[in-house]
């Protein structure tokens, strides 16, 4: 099997894993992977996670220009700003519409700089600071521009009241963030109000150090 029949297998498992596990509902949420040679496999618009056909995603060149398949994602624009200013660390980005993740997005005492608080060690390993980014209409070019405007400092983003973004260095570990992100949300909502005992200072930064976290502001 070649390595982009391996990559497009990939997508759709992961795919289908994320919407039955209800992650992503109905036909929200893409996903985007780089080919070695620099080319995008992403998910069609209007596709299903759940029933997504290796042989039908859109490939974008380069340019991220429409090659092949069936028409991408809306949200190019998005997908292309991480590759574009995190080209080291970025070989796929994930889109969901994740319920608490969103919720938090909505919420007053969130922060934006740092949405997720320091509940548990893995969510600062795996993310870092998240930013909370403002409501876009869905497929907005702005919101490529609101990525550019981090300068790659951020794998992690909420888009308010629509759904998170994460890239990481391979499909797996963009997942499995984003899944941290999910997760982590869902503590930060079930725990609000309740005074939790957080991370502090010293264990925070003991885990940046550690694990190499990206934590600048
Ligand atoms: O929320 C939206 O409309 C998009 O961000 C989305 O999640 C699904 O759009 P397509 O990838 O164009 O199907
Ligand atoms: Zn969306």
């Amino acid at each position: 099997m070649s390595a982009e029949a391996r990559l497009r297998e990939q997508v759709c498992l992961f795919a289908k894993s994320l919407y039955d596990r209800g992650l992503t509902p109905g036909a929200s949420g893409n996903i985007s992977a780089r080919l070695e040679d620099g080319r995008l496999l992403v998910t069609p618009t209007g596709s299903c996670f759940g029933r997504l056909d290796p042989a039908r995603l859109s490939v974008l060149d380069e340019a991220r220009a429409h090659i092949d398949g069936d028409a991408p994602t809306k949200e190019v624009a998005l997908h292309a700003a991480f590759y574009e200013t995190r080209p080291a660390q970025t070989g796929a980005v994930v889109h969901l519409h994740s319920t608490h993740s969103v919720a938090l997005s909505m919420l007053p005492d969130t922060d934006p700089e740092d949405m997720i608080p320091p509940l548990t060690a893995y969510g600062i390993m795996k993310l870092g600071k998240v930013k909370l980014l403002p409501y876009f209409m869905p497929g907005d070019p702005a919101m490529g521009e609101a990525i550019r405007g981090l300068a790659g400092k951020r794998s992690a983003v909420v888009l308010a009241n629509h759904g998170p973004v994460v890239a990481g260095k391979d499909l797996e570990a963009a997942c499995y963030a984003m899944e941290e992100l999910e997760e982590t949300s869902k503590l930060a909502i079930l725990t609000r109000g309740l005074s939790p005992k957080m991370l502090n200072e010293a264990q925070i930064q003991g885990l940046v150090t550690k694990f190499n976290v990206e934590w600048d502001d």
